[in-house]
């Protein structure tokens, strides 16, 4: 029977299940060991659909064919094949079938409780978590730790097997750096024997151990699923090479000692053929580590010196052959000898300065093989530390390709100097906040699922913060994520303009933007981390499509960037999202028209008052103008009276004199009133 199973609802590494506590690894080994306390409740939901399956279907068959039918029910159910010990395991798991339903309804009390808090949704790559459900519980009051529990499969990407594994290396190190230097140099003499041999042989029980206790326990994947059944990991383990060479290096020749002497120290060669694990914790490291180029400059180097010390090692024991200090090529046994002899080994291995002459044909030979082994052993290994380093720092010599580049282009535009700053500086403030330009192009490499996870743990922080996507369900997040395009604005940079059309919507990722008023006096809103803008535009709620806001970043900021054809294809999954989305754009516009209303209703106010004081100035005016007009008519007929009566004179005059009469216009005088009026205006 196929089950289908939402991955999404029962995933082990869901985050739904980090409210509920669980037992640690009670059924079976499907999650990660980082989600393994949190995250086994819904690896148990899983469990209990495959329990049925497997009770319908495949009773008892599966467990006589060994792992591999039931790896084949994993992959019709996508989940973990369970283990059925007997009749009462079988009824024990179908009552948590109930627990599953409890749990599915505990869950969407979850989901309808306001205060939800989003938590972490990435589902991580499948890896083994140590378990053995029915074993277990017989060390279970030893509190042994499930590394050293005999019967608890390894996770050979846990810690403890990696801290093993630095355990195992540094016992092979000795082995290989200790077996030649006390072969050749007089450095075991009878006094220290007894320290030499505990120390060889504490080796021999780490070696002893890994074979017969952690190698046969580690889990391996087959066909993409690990498999933790010890019987297996047991078979597989003595299937390879590997097992071959372990064995070998435990070979106890040391029993010849009792015939040869405890100074042949030779006869502990074959701990040196332990070398697979060596290679095998460098792998570990170079996964682990954040920066593995130091564990790959590490190994080049130990390989170096391991040469060159097996080179002094040759050199002093054909010295010793030869005879010490018996001619000018031999060590002449003065100082510190191995010292000396790792000295001279370093000095030809290198062909760095005068070597000592070969005087026999022994010597010749040993000096060409020397010089071959300094041109192309080390040669090799030397151009392999120039390639990490240069691995390691590709990524900085593109970030200064890419600025220089820039820079230049610009120039030769001729652009104004302050933009051309702009640019240097948005570039130098991406690159250290991602130490990278364009993150999709990494991401792109990988499978859509894992991308999305990625992506997920990249920017889990923020978008948790977002209440949009508290508010809604899970899902919407997942469909987002990918399509959010990381955006870095420098101090005072424009963001979104009033009265542009609006084609993206922004979350803040970190710093802090600010939504400007109309005339981009005021700051109506200072949105931080977490805070979504730009949606109204996106909207087109009322038929608004622009922009009915400026925001700018206040400092540096970092901002995703969602464009309006994505968040359209969510929405559209999505109608709760787009229902909270519209609330929100709704409350803003209905703020923002509330608050224009007021601006505009106290600018009216502040326009009535200003021509209700215009007015009254002017009927002042007015009133002042008619006094000076009435005094000026006075003053006018005065005026006219006396010109009359000079007129009358000069009539009188004239008449006596016969002289012309003057012209009355040219004798008006001007109107004092236009004088006195804008004399009080000024
Ligand atoms: N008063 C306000 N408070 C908070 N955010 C606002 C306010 N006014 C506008 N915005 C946001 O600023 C954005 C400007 O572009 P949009 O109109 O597309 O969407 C707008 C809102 O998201």
């Amino acid at each position: 029977m196929e089950i289908t199973v939402d991955v999404h609802t029962v995933h082990p590494s869901s985050s739904k299940t980090s409210h509920h506590t669980s037992t640690k690894g009670a059924y079976g080994s499907w999650c990660t060991p980082q989600a393994t306390p949190t995250r086994d409740i819904l690896t148990k939901t899983v469990y209990n659909i495959e329990t049925k399956t497997n009770v319908q279907d495949d009773t008892g068959q599966h467990r006589d064919r060994g792992i591999f039918p039931l790896q084949k029910v994993r992959l019709l159910t996508s989940s973990p094949p369970p283990r059925f010990n007997s009749k009462k395991d079988v009824i024990e798991k179908d009552t948590e079938l109930k627990d599953f339903k409890n749990l599915q309804s505990r869950d969407n009390s979850l989901k309808r409780s306001p205060d939800r808090k989003l938590v972490p949704i990435v589902e991580t790559p499948q890896s083994p978590v140590p378990s053995s459900p029915s074993r277990y519980k017989k060390c279970k009051g030893l509190v042994l730790p499930a590394f050293c529990d005999p019967f608890v499969p390894i996770d050979p990407q846990g810690r403890g097997y990696i801290s093993w594994l630095l355990l195992v290396t540094f016992c092979y190190g000795y082995n290989a750096w200790c077996v030649p230097l006390r072969t050749t140099f007089p450095y075991q003499t009878p006094q220290n024997t007894a320290l030499w041999m505990a120390a060889d042989y504490l080796c021999d029980l780490v070696y002893l151990l890994d074979v017969a206790l952690v190698k046969p326990r580690l889990m391996f994947l087959h066909e993409g699923f690990w498999v933790d059944d010890l019987r297996e990991t047991r078979r597989n383990y003595r299937k390879k090479l590997q097992y071959k060479f372990d064995v070998i290096s435990l070979l106890p020749l040391d029993v010849l000692y009792f015939y040869f002497g405890t100074h042949k120290v030779i006869l502990r060669f074959p701990r040196l053929l332990k070398l697979q694990t060596f290679w095998e914790f460098h792998q570990a490291m170079d996964r682990v580590l954040s920066s593995p180029y130091v564990v790959r400059i590490g190994k080049t180097l130990f390989y170096i010196f391991y040469l060159i010390h097996l080179n002094a090692c040759a050199y002093y024991a054909m010295s010793d052959y030869i005879g010490l200090a018996s001619n000018g090529w031999v060590y002449d046994n003065q100082g510190n000898a191995y010292i000396r002899c790792f000295y001279f080994a370093t000095k030809t291995a290198t062909s760095i300065g005068k070597n000592p002459k070969p005087e026999n044909t022994a010597e010749y030979l040993f000096m060409t093989a020397a010089w071959l082994m300094g041109v192309f052993v080390f040669a090799l290994l030397i151009g392999q530390i120039r390639d990490i380093i240069a691995t390691a720092t590709r990524a900085r010599a593109e970030y200064r390709k890419c600025v220089d580049g820039c820079a230049r282009y610009l120039r030769r535009l001729n652009l104004p100097r302050a933009l051309r700053r702009r640019v240097a500086c948005w570039l130098h403030y991406t690159w250290t906040q991602q130490r990278c330009f364009d993150e999709s192009k990494i991401l792109n490499s990988l499978p859509y699922n894992m991308k999305r996870d990625v992506a997920l743990a990249v920017h889990m922080s923020t978008l948790s913060k977002v209440q949009l996507f508290r508010d809604c369900s899970a899902s919407l997040l997942r469909d987002l994520v990918l399509q959010l395009r990381p955006l870095s604005c420098l101090p005072g940079d424009l963001v979104v303009r009033r009265g542009d059309v609006g084609h993206h919507m922004y979350i803040v990722k970190s710093g802090e933007c600010y939504v400007m008023s109309q005339d981009e006096k005021e700051v109506l809103a200072t949105l931080r981390e977490g805070s979504v803008f730009g949606e109204i535009s996106l909207l087109g709620i009322d038929g608004l499509r622009r922009r009915t806001a400026t925001v700018r970043s206040r400092g540096y900021s970092n901002l995703f960037a969602l464009s309006r054809n994505d968040l359209d294809a969510a929405l559209k999954h999505h109608k709760e999202a787009a229902q909270i989305l519209r609330l929100r754009a709704d409350q803003i516009i209905r703020e923002n028209a509330a608050r224009q209303t007021k601006q505009r209703l106290a600018k009216l106010e502040a326009k009535k008052s200003a021509s209700n004081e215009e007015s009254t100035a002017r009927k002042r005016r007015q009133s002042g103008a008619s006094i000076d007009s009435s005094q000026g008519r006075r003053r006018r007929s005065a005026s006219t009276m006396s010109r009359r009566r000079l007129s009358a004179v000069s009539e009188n005059k004239a008449q006596g004199d016969d002289a012309p009469p003057p012209a009355y216009p040219q004798a008006r005088t001007p109107l004092p009133t236009i004088v006195y009026s804008s004399a009080n205006e000024s």
